[in-house]
């Protein structure tokens, strides 16, 4: 499903920020990224995303090498893939069921499917009462699921999450890790970048490390 052989990325000062990398990720794998920070992983997520291209080796999803990819194939590359961010980055002026529609309307859905598709999103996560709240008024771990709504709005086959409890409790962090899993069960390939290696721990999936740009655990192709 994802695969690395030996990705090198140098950005333009000449720093080399993943140092020949190589794994494989399946299908239905969950798998977690960590590192200290600046080793490397919003710069492999990126990779993935084709927010950025490798400067050598390759990136293929699903068999398909990314840098045959034109620019022009970007957005239709990034519809396969949902993303989770930190610090949700929802729209704030707007109720949680606008946020979550959002990637919907970009794509030209016509309402009664965006209807259909933000309730049962909203519903994966718990949050179908709260359609018409405004973001602020929510915990940070509903704005999270919030976030997770948005990005698995359009049934993406990969999900990327950067430090998706970077701001929550344990129990919180544990309930996000949960639906991650729960959507992990229905197909979708989760990679997910964390600090949190007491959490990490104990959930017992696979965990790539990486240290100054190079994967030290996890990586075998
Ligand atoms: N656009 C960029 N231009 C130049 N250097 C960059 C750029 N993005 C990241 N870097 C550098 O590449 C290295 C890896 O950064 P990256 O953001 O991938 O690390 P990270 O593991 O995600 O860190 P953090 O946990 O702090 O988010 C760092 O040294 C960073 O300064």
């Amino acid at each position: 499903m994802i695969t690395f052989e030996r990705v090198s990325k140098r950005y333009e000062e000449g720093h080399d920020a993943l140092k020949e990398v190589s794994f494989q990720i399946e299908r239905d794998d969950l798998v977690f990224l960590t590192g200290h920070s600046g080793a490397g992983k919003s710069t492999l997520m990126r990779l993935i995303m084709l927010m950025d291209r490798a400067t050598r080796g390759k990136v293929l999803i699903d068999g398909r090498d990314l840098a045959t990819v034109p620019s022009r194939g970007v957005p239709a590359h990034r519809r396969d893939i949902g993303v989770v961010f930190q610090n949700h980055q929802l729209l704030f002026d707007r109720p949680v069921f606008d946020n979550v529609a959002l990637p919907l309307v970009i794509r030209g859905y016509d309402y009664r499917e965006v209807g259909r598709r933000v309730r049962a999103s909203l519903d994966k996560v718990g949050l179908l009462s709260k359609e018409r709240a405004m973001p602020l008024t929510l915990s940070g771990g509903e704005q999270q699921r919030v976030g997770i709504a948005r990005a698995v709005v359009c049934k993406p086959k990969i999900l990327l999450a950067d430090e998706p409890t970077g701001n929550l409790d344990p129990d919180l962090s544990a309930e996000i890790m949960q639906l991650f899993e729960e959507f992990n069960r229905v197909g979708v390939t989760i990679l997910i970048a964390s600090h949190d290696l007491a959490l990490i721990s104990r959930l017992r999936h696979r965990i790539l490390t990486l240290k100054d740009g190079r994967l030290v655990t996890g990586g075998a192709l």
